[in-house]
């Protein structure tokens, strides 16, 4: 056998290097580069492998380690999975600082390739720098913490374990169902040990990412309920944009006349002005979908997970006949709501559906219903796209911080609304643009009012809704879609947890774009406390009052406009109509990344509409406040379904 030495990290590199899949007959590669950040325990090992020989992957320098997966996260999610990134740390806090970014990718079923750094094989120098030291039992190391968010986790502590490995690793990375995070601890003595490898373990390897074509019984199945339903809705889940089936799903919809909800992830697969698209579905869901949900009688779930935030915490569906039929690559997620398994790719799956349901000469029932509602959507959209402040405002979430608006006004020194400025944007963003969101007020706004022009321009996380996704993702969009503007929509709390590599995107000229919404509170947080009764604790940004000893105290001021400046960035501060426009017109005049600071006044994001989510309220408290919203709460939760 043909064998070359090398040593375990140079020969992980070589491997990688590569690997390709093929999807559709298409091929291409598969692993585009590295993020890293060196430290004792990856950079003598897999540092000097990359050094000596990267082969066609390219490295980047992260700053924060969960920034850098995040950014990798956004990559492969923009590129619909079909491209991923490795990312690598140093042993102990560097390691610990990606498990974020790997729980990140696991929920919302994104490949990320993770290699942090480990304690010695070997343990003679145990207990080295950052080693935690477990007494009971010596195996154990920060690294073992990625094991509940990882698809795949292994450790490698002889370096010819790194080929069945590997091999097992582009397995889950390239399944649709299996994939998410795979992490592959490297002991940092291991990395450097040199092993006789066969050559044949370098060869150009295919993945293939078959479509999983539905069996006749499954088909038959969904026909038999289906065909006698009248008002069929469909649910247009992250899975129609993984598997390419968004044209396929329109011609579906349109030959049955079938209206169609969008999840977040699934959001954009087909242009907002479609006739059947109803929009957002389920809890930060608009009026269009929730009332034509509410009345289904037969829900057709594609690639969806049915998390609380699309079925409402299963309340939503409340037809007593409706039916789910379940289109998923996972049997997980077909089984759920008890509904009909169609266990299948999606885009398969809905050409052999239509061609059966044709056969039966079968349509909805619909008659007006459809275009009633979405213009009843729409006048509510334009509504909400021209709230502008005046005397007497009462602002669109009401009956919280009502008496401190003025307050807020004063200090912000702007009186412009949440839903205006996106409204505003809606109009000034060139059509190709990229959206990227994850947590805040903002992902459910923009799930309600987004109007995506174009497919593939609206790039929400909402499966983990992690603080800090938005700027570092934006880099990885960036970086898969490099002639498009890339735009993360972000709160002022999201962009203080963590915004590090938008450094990142300074030093590789990856210009992005940063729209920071400053209402100087964890809006949608003080929301829902206030919207259940509590009074506002702990989530305005108010300095700590010396008499009452709460943060209770005058409003903490910030310009995040000299923050992203000092990085070297292109920032405007807005509290104005007229500076939004220029601000934004001369943004996509510049080179390097940019960042918008817009003040808006707080409690000025959208409401809910025929929406519910549950929550854990109090069973007891001294609140009245609290005790209503509690039976509230009891009394939808006897509304959903159970199960
Ligand atoms: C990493 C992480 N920590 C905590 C949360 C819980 N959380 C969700 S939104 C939010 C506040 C967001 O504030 P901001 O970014 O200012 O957005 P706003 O709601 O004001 O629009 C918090 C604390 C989270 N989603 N992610
Ligand atoms: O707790 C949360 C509430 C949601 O409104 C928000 O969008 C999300 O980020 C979150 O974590
Ligand atoms: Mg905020």
């Amino acid at each position: 056998m043909e064998t070359i030495r090398l040593t375990m990290a140079q020969a992980l590199v070589k491997f990688l290097d590569n690997q390709y899949i093929s999807f559709d007959g298409e091929e291409q590669k598969f692993i585009k580069g590295f993020f890293t950040i060196f430290g004792h325990g990856n950079v003598l090992g897999l540092g000097q492998a990359l050094e000596q020989d990267k082969g066609d992957l390219i490295v980047h320098q992260g700053r924060n380690e969960q920034g850098m997966v995040h950014a990798a996260i956004g990559y492969a999610k923009q590129n619909h999975r079909k491209q991923i990134y490795a990312c690598t740390s140093s042993v102990g806090p560097g390691a610990a600082n990606m498990i974020t970014g790997a729980a990140t990718a696991t929920a919302n079923r994104i490949p990320v390739l993770l290699f942090p750094g480990d304690t010695y094989a070997a343990r003679q120098p145990d207990p080295v720098l950052q080693q935690v030291e477990q007494f009971h039992d010596l195996t154990l190391t920060t690294n073992d913490a990625y094991k509940a968010v990882s698809k795949y986790w292994d450790r490698i502590n002889r370096p010819e374990q790194i080929m069945f490995s590997m091999i097992n690793a582009m397995r889950i990375l390239t399944d649709p169902v299996e994939t998410g995070a795979v992490t592959i601890a490297l002991p940092q003595d291991v990395q450097g040990e040199a092993y006789d490898y066969p050559v044949s373990f370098f060869k150009k390897r295919v993945h293939r990412i078959e479509r999983k074509i539905p069996t006749d019984a499954m088909i038959d199945d969904a026909v038999k309920v289906i065909k006698n339903k009248k008002k069929p809705f469909i649910i247009c889940g992250g899975g129609v944009r993984y598997s390419e089936a968004a044209n396929t799903l329109k011609e579906f919809a349109e030959k049955f006349d079938i209206p169609f909800g969008e999840t977040q992830a699934g959001k954009s697969a087909i242009t907002w002005e479609h006739r059947l698209n109803m929009g957002g579905i389920g809890t930060t869901g608009n009026l269009a979908s929730n009332v034509l949900a509410k009345e289904a009688d037969v829900i057709i779930g594609i690639g969806t997970r049915y998390t609380d935030f699309t079925t409402a915490s299963k309340w939503l569906f409340q037809n007593p006949q409706v039916d789910f039929v379940n289109i998923n690559v996972a049997s997980f997620d077909a089984y759920k709501l008890d509904g009909i398994k169609v266990e299948a790719d999606a885009k398969v799956a809905l050409e052999i559906l239509a061609d059966r349901l044709e056969k039966e000469d079968y349509e909805s029932a619909y008659t007006d219903e459809i275009d009633n509602i979405k213009d009843r959507w729409n006048n509510e959209v334009d509504r909400l796209f021209n709230i502008k402040y005046k005397e007497d405002f009462v602002p669109e979430v009401r009956g919280h911080l009502d008496d401190k608006i003025d307050e807020y006004k004063e200090v912000l020194e702007s009186s412009l609304t949440q839903t205006r400025v996106l409204g505003m944007l809606d109009s000034l963003l060139d059509d190709s643009s990229i959206i990227v969101g994850a947590s805040g007020s903002l992902p459910g706004d923009l799930q309600r009012v987004w109007r995506p022009k174009e497919q593939n321009t609206y790039h929400m996380e909402y499966g983990y809704s992690c603080m800090g996704y938005e700027v570092n993702a934006a880099l990885g969009v960036k970086l898969a879609q490099p002639d498009r503007e890339v735009y993360a929509m972000v709160g002022d709390g999201s962009y203080m947890m963590l915004h590090s590599e938008l450094v990142t995107s300074i030093q590789e000229g990856a210009k992005i774009n940063i729209l920071l919404f400053d209402n100087m509170e964890f809006g949608c947080i003080n929301n829902l406390q206030m919207g259940h009764g509590m009074g506002s604790f702990g989530t305005e940004m108010r300095h700590r009052n010396p008499k009452t000893g709460l943060l209770d105290d005058k409003l903490v001021k910030m310009d995040f406009a000299m923050n992203a400046a000092s990085y070297g960035c292109k920032t405007y501060s807005v509290r104005t109509e007229e500076e939004l426009i220029n601000a934004v017109q001369d943004a996509k005049k510049q080179e390097v990344s940019t960042l918008i600071d817009i003040k808006v006044l707080p409690k000025t994001m959208t409401d809910g509409y025929e929406s519910w989510w549950r929550v854990g309220n109090a069973e007891v408290a001294e609140k009245d406040s609290i005790m209503n919203a509690t039976k509230e709460l009891k009394d939808k939760i006897n509304e959903a379904r159970k199960y």
